[in-house]
């Protein structure tokens, strides 16, 4: 389980409040929808959790841990287990599907592996079977630069989740991709919610929102005004937007 308690977050030299006092508890499997207009936090909110961002204030704890008080390794641990998936995700255009997968980024990767691209035979089979988890067997060895953009994007999860990854953040995952290639995108995310319990946090268009997300939190001035489970959203929570 993952506890925020009262994040506040303040940007530039006039230490302008972008977040106030975010509190929630969120669920292994959830799948979190962050909507709200341009300007109400929802790219800081999503940066705070990913660790890319420091804190003003508040607490994060997950599964007991208060990540924020454990030093180096706490935040060690918590990047090896959420991704943070971006809009248009780095793959390397000139590898295949499988090895993006199975070489991971730097960072990630040891640098000998990086170099030899050499991987063992479980990696190997365990990238395939996300590979195919994720609808893209059929692409395991066809060079990224030949793929498109729901299915670079569809690589870059398969790989945070050989990689370990059990939160994916995701800043408008879809933001430029046809209808058909961002709901195959939303897809794999709400079944590996559903099947493998991986927990999602995303921005996304309220429409969006609505058909995929199992939560929707509504931001409004850098606040939560709203927090929806399971349903549509009422005409007066749009209106808070
Ligand atoms: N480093 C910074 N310095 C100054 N202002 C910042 C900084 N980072 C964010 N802000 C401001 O904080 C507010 C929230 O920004 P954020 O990007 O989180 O909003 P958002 O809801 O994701 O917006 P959008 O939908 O347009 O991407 C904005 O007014 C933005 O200008």
């Amino acid at each position: 389980m993952i506890r925020i308690r009262q994040l506040t977050k303040h940007v530039g030299a006039d230490r302008i409040p972008v977040l106030r006092n975010i509190s929630a508890d969120i669920q292994q499997g959830e799948f979190i929808a962050l909507v709200g207009p341009s300007g109400s936090g929802k790219s800081t909110l999503l940066r705070c959790l990913a660790l890319k961002e420091s804190w003003d204030g508040g607490s994060f704890m997950i599964n007991g841990e208060d990540v924020l008080k454990n030093g180096i390794s706490g935040k060690l641990k918590q990047r090896r287990e959420w991704a943070f998936l971006e809009q248009n995700p780095y793959v390397n255009l000139n590898r295949s599907a499988l090895k993006n997968v199975l070489i991971g980024r730097a960072g990630q990767t040891p640098v000998w592996r990086m170099i030899t691209g050499m991987v063992r035979s479980d990696d190997y089979m365990g990238a395939m079977d996300t590979l195919e988890e994720l609808g893209l067997l059929d692409k395991a060895h066809a060079k990224c630069e030949k793929l498109s953009g729901g299915e670079r994007q569809r690589v870059a999860i398969a790989r945070a989740l050989v990689h370990g990854a059990k939160v994916i953040l995701a800043d408008e995952p879809v933001n430029g991709l046809d209808p058909a290639a961002a709901d195959k995108v939303l897809e794999t995310l709400r079944g590996l919610c559903k099947q493998e319990r991986i927990t999602v946090i995303s921005v996304l268009p309220l429409e969006i929102a609505e058909r995929f997300a199992s939560r929707i939190w509504g931001l409004q001035g850098g606040e939560i005004v709203f927090d929806v489970h399971g349903r549509r959203l009422t005409y007066g929570e749009k209106n808070m937007l």
